[in-house]
């Protein structure tokens, strides 16, 4: 059984990140991979719980970081080591570094938060880090008919943002710039992606 690919994408909420993750899900499918797509916060009890503080008010920061740490551990067992196991290519819509953006504005430190998630959550084999300017962000989310939420506060994206930049240099890691078109951003999503699977596929 060959060893699945683990695929995860991050950024600023309004980035396209679920756009494009949609995309590359249904591109790989169609060239016969087996694809699993997948988010974090989940649809399970500790995701619902945080993703609901979203709009009814914050959880405390300790509370917070608690609730996503369960739930990604719930998500590990249950979904991505499997799925990796069976050989299949796992998408994700945010992981722990979302966690080390988000958490550590509110207080903590996201090189604890790299260590403690990665003493359970495997390292990604491909990290996408989306990258926009936040003001584009925002534009994107009011043009999606949202209104920002308690995460999405400007002050807190541009901390965020920094921290996902200042992954840039991890050999797993590599950033695309999103202010192009949707078919601009897709097109250099999946060449990447290609390069990087053939290269896999090399190393053997
Ligand atoms: N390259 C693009 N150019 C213009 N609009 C885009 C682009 N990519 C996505 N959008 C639009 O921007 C909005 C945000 O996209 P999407 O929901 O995929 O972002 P996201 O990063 O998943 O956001 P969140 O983290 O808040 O869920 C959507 O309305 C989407 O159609
Ligand atoms: C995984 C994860 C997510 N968050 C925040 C970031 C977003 O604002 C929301 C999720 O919303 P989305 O529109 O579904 O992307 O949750 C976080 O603070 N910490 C995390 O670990």
């Amino acid at each position: 059984m060959p060893d699945g690919f683990f695929i995860v994408i991050e950024g600023i909420d309004g980035t396209g990140k679920s756009t494009q993750v949609a995309r590359l899900g249904a591109w790989l499918t169609a060239q016969g991979r087996e694809v699993v797509l997948s988010r974090e916060p989940t649809a399970g009890p500790w995701g619902r719980k945080v993703r609901e503080s979203a709009a009814t008010g914050r959880l405390s920061p300790e509370e917070e970081l608690e609730y996503f740490l369960n739930d990604r551990r719930e998500h590990v067992e249950e979904l991505i080591r499997p799925s990796l196991a069976a050989g299949k290519v796992v998408i994700l819509d945010r992981y722990y570094f979302s966690t080390m953006a988000y958490q550590s504005s509110r207080g903590f430190d996201p090189q604890e938060i790299r260590k403690r998630n990665e003493l359970f959550a495997p390292v990604p084999d491909l990290l996408l880090v989306m990258d926009l300017d936040v003001d584009a962000a925002l534009l994107r989310i009011g043009a999606r008919g949202d209104v920002a939420n308690e995460f999405e506060k400007r002050e807190n994206l541009q901390h965020c943002r920094d921290v996902f930049l200042s992954l840039r240099e991890e050999p797993f890691v590599e950033v695309i710039p999103c202010g192009g078109s949707l078919d601009e951003v897709t097109e250099l999503v999946n060449q990447i992606v290609s390069t990087r699977l053939l290269e896999t596929r090399r190393q053997g």
